[in-house]
């Protein structure tokens, strides 16, 4: 038996698309939002009937009758903490991406996006690996003060997908091997995959890890106080500079990386900033390596940084002592969407229910 999923995977300025024959792409799309489109909205859930409308218009341009499809799959979203997989859509989970308690992203659009197709075609809608996979060890979940406890909130999509992929090419079982996986995008984040579990990583969406080209990472506490009770800011400009204005945009004035390495050969703060940028990341890596003790497999670069030689260049003159390194560039999201909905429809695995 065959299955048609429609694959949806919505980014802060873009919403990219795929529809899949099984494991085969018939075509992916990245539809782009004008920052004039997205401003007449005041919340990203109010962005839904007007995103979708464009992943219609792109179906019914590809030639894809709706009756076509066997399930829908979106990448979504910042719900509470739940375990890897792939999860049906529920009323429950809705209600979250809509409120968002737990935070605020574009991938929640994902969930919605899903649903409201899935349920216009009465066809099963899911998620899978929602940023919010959580499945740190105990004491990874320590701060440093009892008020605060450490989340996990991270590229789990992309991440898991090429971990999988690295054990598949190289005939072992996941959940045999120890991998670092660092996703370096808009976002960063990096993972410690102890045994087909991420026993650590952080808050890439908000203040922890390296910094990104969006994301300022994590900044000294005390600083941060002052600044937060300096009177100069307000709540949302101090977050906006953590998340959507920090890191190489703050440093650089620009979130693109190719531009930047073009600038850095006549730009010595430019290239000091991307030095930075590596060096962050690098002692990542290691952090994750000794909450691993060192038993490291393999480290798996990923995310659209990674197509940059420098970069993993740079990368691997730090940490290649740990592990070898295996760098998969960009990222395999539409795919890995398409293969969670597929395992759920041919009854390798059961869709997990959001309460
Ligand atoms: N060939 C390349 N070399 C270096 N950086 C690249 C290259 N291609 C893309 N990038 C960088 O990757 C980043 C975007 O990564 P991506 O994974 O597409 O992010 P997201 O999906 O989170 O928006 C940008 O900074 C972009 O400049
Ligand atoms: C860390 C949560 C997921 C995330 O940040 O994704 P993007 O980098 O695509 O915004």
């Amino acid at each position: 038996m065959s299955y048609r999923i429609l694959t949806i995977d919505p980014g802060s300025t873009s919403t990219k698309i795929g529809v899949f024959d099984d494991e085969k792409m018939l075509f992916e799309e990245n539809l782009h939002h004008s920052a004039e489109e997205l401003a007449q909205f005041e919340t990203i859930p109010q962005q839904e009937a007007f995103r979708r409308r464009l992943v219609l218009k792109a179906l019914e341009e590809h030639r894809i009758p709706l009756e076509s499809l066997s399930a829908v799959c979106g990448r979504g979203g910042v719900l509470k903490p739940v375990h890897g997989g792939t999860y049906l859509t529920t009323d429950a989970m809705i209600d979250t991406l809509k409120k968002g308690p737990y935070g605020h992203h574009a991938s929640n659009l994902g969930g919605l996006l899903a649903r409201e197709i899935g349920s216009a075609l009465h066809i099963p809608s899911y998620i899978v690996d929602p940023p919010v996979v959580d499945e740190l060890a105990p004491l990874a979940r320590y701060s440093g003060h009892p008020l605060i406890t450490r989340r996990s909130i991270f590229h789990a999509l992309n991440q898991k997908a090429v971990a999988k992929r690295y054990a598949k090419e190289i005939g072992k079982p996941y959940e045999s091997l120890n991998l670092i996986v660092c996703h370096m995008g808009g976002g960063v984040s990096v993972g410690a995959h102890v045994k087909g579990e991420v026993v650590d990583t952080g808050n890439a969406l908000e203040g922890e890890g390296p910094f990104s080209p969006e994301r300022s990472g994590t900044l000294p506490s005390g600083a941060l106080v002052d600044l937060c009770f300096s009177g100069k800011y307000t709540q949302q400009e101090i977050r906006r500079m953590i998340t959507g204005n920090g890191g190489l945009l703050a440093y650089t004035g620009s979130t693109d990386m190719q531009e930047l390495m073009r600038r850095a050969a006549t730009d010595a703060k430019v290239r000091e900033v991307i030095g930075a940028f590596h060096y962050r990341v690098a002692k990542e890596i290691g952090a994750m390596a000794a909450a691993m003790k060192g038993q490291v497999d393999q480290i798996i670069l990923t995310g659209g940084i990674a197509h940059g030689q420098e970069t993993v260049d740079a990368l691997k003159g730090y940490v290649s002592w740990i592990a070898p390194v295996t760098v998969y560039p960009g990222e395999g999201e539409l795919l890995a969407l398409a293969e969670g909905a597929l395992r759920v429809l041919r009854g390798e695995e059961t869709a997990k229910i959001y309460e």
